[in-house]
This record gives structure tokens, C-alpha cells and sequence, in this order.
């Protein structure tokens, strides 16, 4: 019986090893990992990852050629075929720190497959990792042969989470890299015979090792590159009144373009894009190719980009502060269908809305509280090692609460941004949630899965990325911080308050002239309109029967610059 040793029982590994064990009958599958916890929940009913259809495979064969085990070396040294699936981090520090892929974890597996084999075996790389590291495995490898041959194979694993067992049981292709020697084409062979038992044999693509390394890197960068690219046409969209989603629809019915990830969104995220495009990039850097590095370097800006609008847009939108307003957070894994949070944009614009210190209240509904305080308190790029060398959750924070409900999570919240694409916010009863809200109340739709228009019927003011803007969001463009320096300057030289309700000149004075003053009683019902009813200028208008549209649009303003002149502390001397 062939025996197969997969080293890291992660996202790859597991759901990887699981179809493998369930095709193949014949071979033995052990999964092992220095993660205890991981290694007793994947032995246990709740497996450590979400993925659907993967319980199933799990439960046809594990105990029957699937087994998941701690002990590393004895496994190791038992088998023919043994998979490396570490994690291949960013590194943090040192040559190439913040965009090389960190080896550590790679290099500590290699030696050890030195180490405790005493069999021939061929190694295969399965984790993400930089073009040539099959060299550097196979220089650590024979350096210390007892005369075993080592066969070093590529095998890059393209699944994408959420969707992972389709793609591993009806893959677009298999993709094996390996010495053109005889004995690689051998090994090749072997691994060949393995994929053969479900995969179409003309989808089983042979490579040498290098085109199967880099094959790996490009496809995510084309990946990234395609959603960049229609995130960047959003804001465009935003600013002319085209809708992004007209537009990718048709982009991609040109044949040559393809309909596919082309969804503009809040920002890309997942374990992969950014760490292997930095992967990329430095590889790029390293080659002396500087013009092709900048190019995908501009891939990663975009999507920070997004993200830091996204934010932009939910404060300027709030009068310019969300401070100690609660702000409803629905979705945090950084795609439906799975709980994995690893670089999740929600972790961007969190981190955005805590800055402006609001609150926030948080439901995934794969996701735990642990894991979001988790994710919200530690650095960048460290979520990418060991379960166990990840740094303890060290404080909670405070203004973060995380719920198991999308009503309780919106209950007396002043703006709802859906950050995850789960089908359940698409039938949520937006109706119950507005009537529950703080008026006005806000939707920032970051994954374009909501009925904008019905929503605005309802009474929310309604962002979707990409399209075309609410009235009352065309007024505040998602500039605030260059906005808020302009007034400051403006303020330095004039910082008496704005409204008609305040003495003094205005900003907008100009405009306020030419209109009659306005009443308590005006104000006063001009205010309840807009908690009653949002932006709905016509509605605001006819409930003030001496004021016109644009009268009133021009006293909102007033009223908006009033508030960031407050925020900004440059009244505080008048207050
Ligand atoms: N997640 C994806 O969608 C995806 C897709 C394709 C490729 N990849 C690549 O696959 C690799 C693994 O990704 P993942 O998402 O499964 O990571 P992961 O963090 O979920 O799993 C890696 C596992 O390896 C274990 N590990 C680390 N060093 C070890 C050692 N020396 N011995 C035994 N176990 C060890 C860790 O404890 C962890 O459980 C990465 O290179 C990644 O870029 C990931």
C-alpha cells in the first residue's frame, strides 16, 4: 500500500489529504501537525475549519486510509509520498521583511524528512512558496543523504476556500512540476498515478519545477490583479454615475475577458493574494526587475486603497464622526462560506472605525469573538505562523462587542456595513433592522449583495461600491481627511459657527445670505425629518412648506460643516 504524509493539517493540507483519502481507497493518508488542538478537532466532530461538503469526506474515510496524528516523524519516516502544506509566511524581519515569504517553518519540515527517513521518498511541495525553493529543499535534503534518494515535486494547490472540495473533486487542472531527469519524470509519474484516480488526465498539466512555482505565484497575482482592477473602475464609477456592475458585466462578455472575479467589493483578502504578490514582488526586486515589481505592487495599493475608501465613505457620511456612534458590522471571514479571517478586509476597516472610536457590534456566522478580538489586537503578518506561536489574544477591545445575530448586532445602531457576502444578509428583514436603528440610518453595502433601491424605500441612505451615489452621499465625497485639513486652514482665518442657529458668519455665508433666516419651529421640524426619514429632500421639503429644495440641502450643509468644526476642536473657545 502506497503510504502518503501530509505535513500541516491546515486549510490546504486537511481538505486536500480528505479527497485525496477518499478517491484513492488504496492509499494510506496521514495527516500530521505539531498543533495538538488542530490535530484533536480535526479526530473530532467539529472540525477545525469550515468548508462545506468537507464533514462529509472526513467522516467516509477517517479511520478507514485517513488518519490525523501528532506524531510527525514516525508518519514521516513510514511514507512513500510525504506533502509539505506549512505555512510560508510573510517575514517580519531581516532581509526582504514585510514582502519575502518567511521559510522558517518549510525549512525546519525539510530537515526533519532528512532526519527520521530511512526509505527513498519524494517530497512535495504543496504550501505557496518563492520560485527556486525546491532547489534549497533538495540541497537540505541530500546534504545528509544515508544514501536515500529524495525526488523533489511541485504541487501547487489552486482551491479556493469556501468552494474547496468542488474544486478539489472537479479541479480545472492539476499542476506537477519536476526534474527532467529520469528519475523526476518518475516521481512525476507516481504522483501522476495518484491525481489519475478522479482528475482527467488532460488535466493533469507536467511542468518543470520552476514553471510550477512560479505557475502558483502568477495565478494569484492575475487573480488579485483582476479584482484591483474593478475595484479601481468602481471608484471611477462613483464619480461619473456609471454603475460598476453594468459596466464588469459588459467587460466580461468579451470572450477574451472572461465574467469572473470581476465583482467590485470593499478589498480582497485571504491567506494568499497579498502574501504571494509581495512574494512576487520581492522575487521580481531580486531578479533586478524593478518596472515589473512596481507594476504588481500597484495591485496591493488598490486594494488598500478600497479599503481605506470604504472607511472614508461610512464616516463622511456620519457627519463626519462616528465617534461613540455604534456601527453594525455584518460579516468578518473574508469571503462567504468560510470562517477563516486571515487578512479579511474587515480587519482594515475596523481597525479604520476604531480609529475614529466608534463602537462596534460584530455577527459572522462563522466566526468567534476569540478569533475577532484576536484579529483585531495582533500585527500584521503575524496570524500567518502556528496556531501555537500566534501571540495570546493579549487585551480585548473594549468598544468591539460580537453578537450571534444580525437584529441584535444593527439594534440602536447608527449605520450597518456588510463586509461578507453571506447569503443570509441578502433576506435579512431590513425593514425590522431600520425600524430598530438610529435614524438616519445608514447601509454601506461592501460586497453589493443588497437591493439598494428597496432599502432606500425603506428610509436608510444606501452606499453601494460602485454605483451610482445617494443623494445625500454626493454631498460628502470620501475625501474627509484632505476636507477636514482644507477647513482647518479656512478655519484659521474665520472659526465662528456655521448654522443660522448660531450667531455668527457662516463658511458657507455666501449661500446662507441670499435665504430667509429660519425658525426654531423650521429647525426644529427639519431635524425630526431627518432622524424620521433620512435624505429624502422632497419629503423634507413638503413637510416645510416656506423652504425650497435647494434651501434646504444648503441649511443641511451648514449644518454638516457645524459638526466637523465642533469634531475638529477648533470651537471649543466659543462652546
Ligand atoms: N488557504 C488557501 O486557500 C491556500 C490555497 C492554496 C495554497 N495555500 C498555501 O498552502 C500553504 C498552507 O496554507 P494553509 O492555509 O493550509 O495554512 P494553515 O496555517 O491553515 O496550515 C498550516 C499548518 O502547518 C502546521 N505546521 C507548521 N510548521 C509545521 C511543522 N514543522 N511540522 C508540522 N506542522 C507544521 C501549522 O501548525 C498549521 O496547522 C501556504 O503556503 C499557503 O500559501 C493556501
Amino acid at each position: 500500500m502506497v503510504k502518503i504524509c501530509c505535513i500541516g493539517a491546515g486549510y490546504v493540507g486537511g481538505p486536500t489529504m480528505a479527497v485525496i483519502a477518499l478517491k484513492c481507497p488504496a492509499i494510506e493518508v496521514v495527516v500530521v501537525d505539531i498543533s495538538v488542538s488542530r490535530i484533536n478537532a480535526w479526530n473530532s466532530d467539529q472540525l477545525p475549519i469550515y468548508e462545506p461538503g468537507l464533514d462529509d469526506v472526513v467522516k467516509q474515510c477517517r479511520g478507514r486510509n485517513l488518519f490525523f496524528s501528532t506524531e510527525v516523524e514516525k508518519h514521516v519516516a513510514e511514507a512513500d509520498i510525504v506533502f509539505v502544506s506549512v505555512n510560508t509566511p510573510t517575514k517580519t524581519q531581516g532581509l526582504g521583511a514585510g514582502k519575502a515569504a518567511d521559510l522558517t517553518y518549510w525549512e525546519s519540515a525539510a530537515r526533519m524528512i532528512a532526519d527520521v527517513s530511512k526509505s527513498d521518498k519524494i517530497v512535495v511541495e504543496k504550501s505557496t512558496v518563492p520560485v527556486k525553493t525546491a532547489e534549497a529543499i533538495e540541497k537540505i535534503l541530500t546534504h545528509n543523504t544515508k544514501g536515500i534518494n529524495y525526488q523533489i515535486l511541485s504541487n501547487p494547490e489552486f482551491l479556493a476556500e469556501g468552494t474547496a472540495i468542488q474544486d478539489l473533486l472537479k479541479p480545472d487542472r492539476v499542476l506537477i512540476g519536476g526534474r527532467e531527469t529520469p528519475e523526476g519524470q518518475k516521481a512525476i509519474q507516481a504522483l501522476k498515478d495518484v491525481y489519475a484516480q478522479w482528475v482527467p488526465e488532460d488535466r493533469i498539466l507536467t511542468t518543470n519545477l520552476w514553471s510550477a512555482e512560479l505557475s502558483k505565484l502568477a495565478a494569484n497575482a492575475f487573480l488579485a490583479q483582476r479584482i484591483s482592477s474593478v475595484n479601481a473602475m468602481s471608484a471611477l464609477c462613483e464619480a461619473t454615475g456609471a454603475d460598476v456592475t453594468q459596466v464588469s458585466y459588459a467587460v466580461g462578455k468579451d470572450t477574451r475577458i472572461g465574467p469572473k472575479f470581476l465583482n467590485a467589493s470593499v478589498g480582497f483578502g485571504g491567506s494568499c493574494f497579498q502574501k504571494d504578490i509581495l512574494n512576487l514582488v520581492y522575487i521580481c526586486e531580486c531578479n533586478g526587475l524593478p518596472e515589473v515589481a512596481e507594476y504588481w505592487k500597484q495591485v496591493i495599493k488598490i486594494n488598500d486603497y478600497q479599503k481605506n475608501r470604504f472607511v472614508n465613505r461610512v464616516v463622511s457620511s456620519m457627519f463626519n464622526t462616528v465617534a461613540n456612534k455604534k456601527i453594525a458590522i455584518l460579516g468578518f471571514a473574508f469571503k462567504k462560506d468560510t470562517g477563516d479571517t486571515r487578512e479579511t478586509p474587515a480587519i482594515d476597516v475596523c481597525k479604520g472605525l476604531l480609529g475614529d472610536k466608534s463602537r462596534l457590534s460584530i455577527y459572522d456566522p462563522q466566526v468567534t469573538e476569540d478569533q475577532i478580538q484576536r484579529d483585531l489586537t495582533m500585527n500584521k503578518f503575524d496570524w500567518d505562523h502556528p496556531i501555537h506561536l500566534q501571540p495570546m489574544s493579549p487585551t480585548t477591545v473594549k468598544q468591539v462587542s460580537v453578537v450571534w445575530d444580525a437584529y441584535e448586532a444593527t439594534k440602536d445602531a447608527h449605520g450597518l456595513c456588510i463586509l461578507t457576502e453571506w447569503d443570509e444578509f441578502k433576506t435579512l428583514d431590513y425593514q425590522r433592522i431600520f425600524d430598530n436603528m438610529q435614524k438616519p440610518a445608514f447601509v454601506f453595502d461592501g460586497r453589493n449583495i443588497v437591493d439598494a433601491e428597496k432599502l432606500r424605500e425603506i428610509g436608510f441612505i444606501v452606499y453601494s461600491i460602485g454605483k451610482p451615489l445617494d443623494p445625500w452621499l454626493k454631498d460628502m465625497p470620501a475625501k474627509r481627511k484632505e476636507k477636514k485639513r482644507k477647513e482647518k486652514k479656512t478655519m484659521n482665518s474665520d472659526t465662528n459657527l456655521s448654522s443660522s442657529s448660531r450667531k455668527g458668519k457662516s463658511v458657507g455665508e455666501s449661500k446662507e445670505k441670499k435665504q430667509a433666516p429660519w425658525s426654531r419651529e423650521e429647525e426644529k421640524i427639519f431635524e425630526n425629518s431627518i432622524a424620521e426619514i433620512g435624505l429624502n429632500w422632497e419629503r423634507i421639503a413638503s413637510r416645510l412648506p416656506g423652504k425650497t429644495i435647494e434651501e434646504i440641502k444648503d441649511h443641511y450643509d451648514l449644518l454638516v460643516k457645524d459638526i466637523e468644526l465642533i469634531e475638529s476642536g477648533a470651537l471649543d473657545h466659543l462652546l
